[in-house]
C-alpha cells in the first residue's frame, strides 16, 4: 500500500489498479497459449482487454520468500511507473490483491523487443 502511495505521488502518467478477476479475463485464466515468455520472476503472458487492447501480465510463479525479492519486485514497480521513454516498457499497472503478486506492462511485439529494455 505504501508502495502504491509512492507510486501514485511520483508518476505523471496513469496507472491502473487490475482487480485479479480482470487479469483472468484479459489472459483467459492465464492459459498456455497466452504465454509470451518465462523470466527470473515468473511467467508472462499475452492478456487482452477491449477496450485498452493488448497487454503483457507478469505473474509470479510463487510466492516471493525474501526480502530481496520483495524489494527487487517492488522496486521494478516503482522505477518503471515513472518511466516514460520509447525504448522502455510501460508499465500500466498492478494487481496487488492476490497472494501472488501481478504487474501489466504494454505488449512488445516480438520484432520490437530486441530495441526495448526492461531493466529496472
Ligand atoms: N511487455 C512485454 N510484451 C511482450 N512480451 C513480453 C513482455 N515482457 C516480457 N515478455 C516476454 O516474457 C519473457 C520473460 O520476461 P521477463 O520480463 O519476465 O523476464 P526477463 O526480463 O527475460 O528476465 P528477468 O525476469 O530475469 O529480468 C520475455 O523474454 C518476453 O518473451
Amino acid at each position: 500500500m505504501l508502495l502504491l502511495h509512492e507510486i501514485s505521488l511520483k508518476q505523471g502518467t496513469a496507472f491502473t489498479v487490475f482487480t485479479e478477476a480482470e487479469l483472468i479475463e484479459a489472459t483467459d485464466n492465464f492459459a498456455d497459449k497466452n504465454i509470451l515468455g518465462r523470466g527470473g520472476f515468473g511467467t508472462v503472458y499475452r492478456g487482452l482487454f477491449k477496450d485498452d487492447g493488448v497487454v503483457a501480465v507478469k505473474r509470479c510463479v510463487s510466492l516471493m520468500a525474501s526480502e530481496q525479492q520483495k524489494k527487487e519486485f517492488g522496486k521494478e514497480m516503482l522505477i518503471l511507473s515513472q518511466i516514460n521513454h520509447k525504448n522502455i516498457v510501460k508499465l500500466l499497472g498492478c494487481c496487488l490483491e492476490v497472494e501472488v503478486p501481478m504487474l501489466v506492462y504494454e505488449f512488445i511485439a516480438k520484432n520490437c523487443r530486441e530495441a526495448s529494455c526492461t531493466c529496472a
